[in-house]
Order: C-alpha cells, then structure tokens, then sequence
C-alpha cells in the first residue's frame, strides 16, 4: 500500500490556540481511516485544512504525492478530494434525479481537464453519472421523488451520492450517521463500507459512535489537544492508555 494523502508538520493556530499541533498523518490507498477525539481535539480543523477552507499556519498536506495547499477548495475537489458533510446542499424541491443530474454536470464541468472537447456538452456522459451515482448509493428507484419528501436516512445517502458524482478517490465523511435511526445507521454503516469495497474509494471518517469506528475500520487515529496521540488497527487503540486517558470522564472504549 502506498499513501494516498500525507500530513506533513502540519499546523494550524487560532490566535494563541494551537488547533492542529504538527501533524503527520498518513492515509493508506484503499483503507477506511477513523479519525476520533473528544470535543475540541480538532477533528474538524483537520478536515478543513485539507479542503481548504482553512489556510494552514504551517507544514504540508500532499495528495497523490503533490502538494495541495495552493489549491482553492474547488480545484481540491477535482484533483479527486470528495466530501460528505452535514451541510452538503440538497435542492428540496427538485427531484433526487434532478438533484444527481447538478452534481453530475457540475462534476462533468469539472473533468474538462481531462478531455475538454470529448466532455462538452456530453449529456449521455452526465446520465451515465447519474445513474452510477444512485446506483452506488441505492436510489435508482427513488430517483423521481421530490428530495424533501425523502426519509432522513436516504437524504444523506443522496448527499453521498452528491459527493461521488465527482469521482473522487479519497472521500472525506464527517458524521455520516448523525441522527439516524439504528436500521438507518446500519444500512449507511454497510453502504460505507461497500463503497469502499466496490469503488476503491479510500475514506477518512470523522465519526463520534465508538461501535461504529471499531466495526468499520482499517485504522484508527486518534486526536487530542491537535496532537495525534494513538494510530493503528481498531484492536491496538483500544487498548492505548493514553486513549482511555484521553477519553476519561468521556466515551467508554
Ligand atoms: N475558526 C475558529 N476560530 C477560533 N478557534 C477555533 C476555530 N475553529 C476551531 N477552533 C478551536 O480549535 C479547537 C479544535 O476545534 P475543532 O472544531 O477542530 O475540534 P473537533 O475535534 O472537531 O471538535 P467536535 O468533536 O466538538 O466537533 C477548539 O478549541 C475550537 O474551539
């Protein structure tokens, strides 16, 4: 296995707040990667830094072996850095077809780098992405219901789908789960982990269900006061003191 994404001293400061304290952190090609804490660790600072909504205050993030921290958002997500969060858009009042269609043709915009000429205006193209996007995430049959009329669970299956259309290699997700019901969960934990599988895709989870993080992953990284504390294989972590000190008075391993 080779590193798919590489943090390299990476530091981010608030002020007189260290957020992300130096930083290597190394994503396997392939593998599904945790990434856990209690509140304020700065999960969420990491995941910014690598989209690039946050500009660091020091070190280097490299994906695919270049460096990306003079790359704008958009141009992370072309270079194959997809996101799966909370607040990805939906269009309540168009259709989930309607909806994967944007994503796909926004994606397709996207690729002209690739074959500008072969890609433009390619709808067939753009169909074929949208029927592969709803196919991967199980939405095919719901495609011509109105995305606000659609159960919770599938909503954030949708927003998933949203963040394949551009292809990405490495899909950051934040919480996928968050306000599921148990078969909801259960359901999103198995597509996780068939993405994974079916779509090479390598992920890194930002997930606060420690049943969750030990059922599905590869590795696990643990963050504390923007250090990374403990990484390894779920069964290594779990029985980390450092990691049980982390959590004291906090989440039971
Ligand atoms: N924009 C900001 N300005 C100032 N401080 C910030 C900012 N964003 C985050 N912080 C601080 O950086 C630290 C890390 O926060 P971060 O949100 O990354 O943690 P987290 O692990 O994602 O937490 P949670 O699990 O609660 O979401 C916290 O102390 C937080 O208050």
């Amino acid at each position: 296995m080779s590193a798919i994404l590489e943090t390299d001293g990476l530091v981010k400061e608030f002020g007189g707040l260290t957020a992300t304290d130096h930083v290597n952190l190394s994503i396997e090609q392939g593998e599904l990667l945790s990434l856990i804490g209690p509140n304020g660790a700065g999960k969420s600072t990491l995941i910014n830094l690598i989209t690039r909504m946050l500009e660091e205050t020091e070190g280097d993030i490299r994906f695919e072996g270049e460096s990306i921290v003079d790359l704008e958002p958009h141009e992370v997500v072309q270079r194959g850095i997809g996101k799966s969060f909370q607040t990805a858009s939906i269009f309540p009042d168009l259709s989930v077809e309607e909806n994967a269609n944007i994503a796909s043709l926004g994606a397709e915009h996207g690729s002209f780098r690739f074959n500008f000429l072969t890609h433009r205006n390619s709808y067939p193209e753009v169909e074929k992405r949208t029927l592969s996007m709803l196919d991967a995430v199980g939405l095919r049959d719901q495609r011509d219901v109105r995305a606000a009329d659609l159960p919770y669970g599938d909503k954030r299956r949708l927003e998933i789908g949203i963040a394949l259309a551009s292809e990405p290699s490495l899909l950051l997700m934040d919480e996928p789960t968050a306000g599921m019901s148990p078969e909801e969960t259960q359901a999103t934990v198995q597509l996780i982990k068939d993405l994974q599988e079916d779509l090479d895709l390598t992920i890194l989870l930002v997930e606060h269900d420690m049943e969750i993080v030990f059922s599905i992953s590869d590795r696990i990284a643990v963050l504390n006061r923007g250090s990374i504390i403990a990484e390894g294989p779920p069964a290594e972590v779990q029985g980390d003191p450092s990691v049980q000190e982390a959590y004291l008075g906090g989440v039971e391993l």
